[in-house]
């Protein structure tokens, strides 16, 4: 496997030219975020962290899961079959009982006695008032989230503790509104609980752990359970649909670092699911829910169906190749063909939300599509969040909320909104199939450890960058002008 055909791992259906740039077009290994691209470097490098094939990371798709860009198979290991709908066969073969995966049969009909983990990726949220500046800290200095040149990046978290502290005000009013937190670790922990029955259901025994980006549980305890449970096992599942730089990348380049440094986990047999838009059972589910918000409408052939995915800086597309806005609108395009089959015929838009800063995002905006499309003359309209599993502050707050205020205003008369998938049962159970189907690819981590004179070097050159933004951070803090400014992009 090449590092080209290892960015072909990458769900790809129209997505070769956005690949391409991951391993060509963007010479920085650091401040250019992309796991996926970042490995593909990685795998130029031979002596550097990662064996060729060493990490498996699948797109859960019917239609190119194992597969490189030129159609040849990315896997060593062994390749599960499918039967004409895209779900693995796998799930007939589970034929285990006991603790953990005792019995589970993989593709090469081996009988493997594996303790199993299953670890679920996801954001986070303030629980409280009192978490959500800290929580913006984490988010803010997070360098998939404000992407910095390579020089600037010792800038990184005096940045995220100013731009946190002046956000925060507006954040907790937003959070204020919804009960004083987000709910996000509430429905993760269901959906975990969910997706261990539905495993169990199907005959496999699996730990599922949830690891939050930047809020309790942090992915570092879940890993720390996962050693402490001696899994021999994981499947890494993020629970967002699409793959962006900024989610399910900047979850995973937290796994690669804690992972590289870590005898147990760089020998533990991994397979990540990088994306699962696509999956029949996902799209369906989602078909589902619209048909029954439609059936609402007292006419539901003429209601506008207004996709809300959440917005991403252009430059994430543009620049760092991003397949986040390809994904989003090959999964648009399946719901809607879903539907079709169905019988619905109705129009729809996507527009992307909740843009944060000074700089240009995924277009079209929600707001301004609300208004044209009121404007228009659209007088009934469904309002769907696509690129979330769970109610958060996005839909409860700013969708059901100021967007539908705004809807009403532009002469928007009639408008429902599609809840978050959650728990939802075949969705659940299309997850646990897309587990089963990624367990027999898990292969483990190989990695060179750093030498003593290496990390000395690093301590040393973190202390002087810590020391530097410090100082800059302190004159950027006593100059009124530049709080001004920053407030005024920011809110
Ligand atoms: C696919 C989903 C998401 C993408 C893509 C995403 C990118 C992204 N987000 C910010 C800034 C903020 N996000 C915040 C909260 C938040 N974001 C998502 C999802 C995606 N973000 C979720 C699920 C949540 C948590 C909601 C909850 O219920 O707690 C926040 C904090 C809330 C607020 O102040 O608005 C910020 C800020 C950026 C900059 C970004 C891409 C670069
Ligand atoms: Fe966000």
């Amino acid at each position: 496997m090449d590092a080209t055909s290892f960015c072909g791992a990458l769900p790809q259906t129209k997505l070769s030219a956005s690949n391409r740039n991951f391993s060509t077009s963007c010479p920085r290994a650091r401040s250019v975020v992309s796991v996926a691209r970042h490995l593909s470097e990685e795998f130029q490098q031979p002596d550097k962290l990662y064996s060729r094939e060493s990490l498996v990371v699948s797109s859960s798709s019917s239609a190119n899961k194992g597969m490189t860009a030129s159609g040849r198979s990315y896997l060593s290991g062994p390749v599960m079959k499918r039967n004409p709908v895209g779900q693995a066969f796998c799930a007939a073969s589970v034929v285990g009982v006991g603790a953990f995966c005792e019995g589970f049969v993989d593709s090469h009909l081996h009988v493997t006695e594996d303790k199993v983990g299953v670890l679920l990726l996801n954001l986070g949220g303030p629980e409280t008032l009192n978490d959500v500046q800290p929580f913006l800290f984490n988010l803010f200095a997070d360098p998939d989230i404000i992407r910095l040149p390579r020089l600037f990046q010792f800038l990184q978290k005096p940045l995220a503790k100013l731009i946190s502290v002046l956000r925060a005000p507006k954040s907790k009013e937003g959070y204020a509104s919804i009960g004083g937190g987000s709910p996000l670790r509430k429905i993760t922990d269901e959906q975990a609980d969910a997706i261990k029955m539905a495993l169990k259901a199907k005959g496999l025994t699996a730990n599922v752990y949830v690891g939050m980006r930047y809020w309790y549980p942090f992915t570092e305890e879940a890993i720390h359970q996962i050693k402490k449970d001696k899994i021999t096992k994981l499947v890494v599942l993020p629970l967002y649909p699409q793959f962006s730089i900024s989610t399910t990348g900047s979850s995973l380049r937290v796994l690669q670092n804690i992972f590289s440094e870590d005898a147990y986990l760089s020998r533990l047999p991994v397979a990540i699911i990088q994306s699962w838009y696509q999956r029949e059972g996902y799209i369906k589910s989602m078909a589902d829910l619209i048909g029954e918000e439609l059936q609402k409408f007292a006419k539901p052939e003429e209601v506008m169906i207004f996709f809300s995915a959440h917005g991403v800086p252009l430059t994430y597309v543009e620049d760092a190749g991003d397949p986040y806005k390809d994904q989003m609108e090959e999964c648009i395009y399946l719901i809607m063909q879903e539907l079709k089959a169905r019988g619905s015929y109705n129009d729809h838009a996507l527009a992307y939300q909740s843009r944060v800063g000074p700089v240009q995002w995924l277009k079209p905006y929600t707001d301004e599509v609300l208004v044209e499309l009121g404007r228009k003359g659209v007088k009934s309209l469904l309002a769907v969040p696509v690129s979330f599993v769970s109610e958060h502050i996005e839909t409860l707050e700013e969708i059901d909320m100021e967007y539908k205020e705004l809807a009403l205003e532009s002469g928007i008369e009639n408008w429902g909104r599609v809840p978050a998938l959650g728990c939802t049962s075949s969705f659940i159970t299309d997850l646990a199939d897309a587990v089963i189907e990624a367990l027999p690819s898990a292969k483990s981590i190989s990695t060179t450890r750093s030498t003593s004179e290496e990390s000395d070097r690093d301590f040393l050159s973190y202390a002087i960058k810590m020391i530097f933004g410090s100082v800059l951070a302190f004159v950027l803090l006593l100059c009124p002008k530049v709080i001004t400014a920053f407030r005024n992009l920011l809110v």
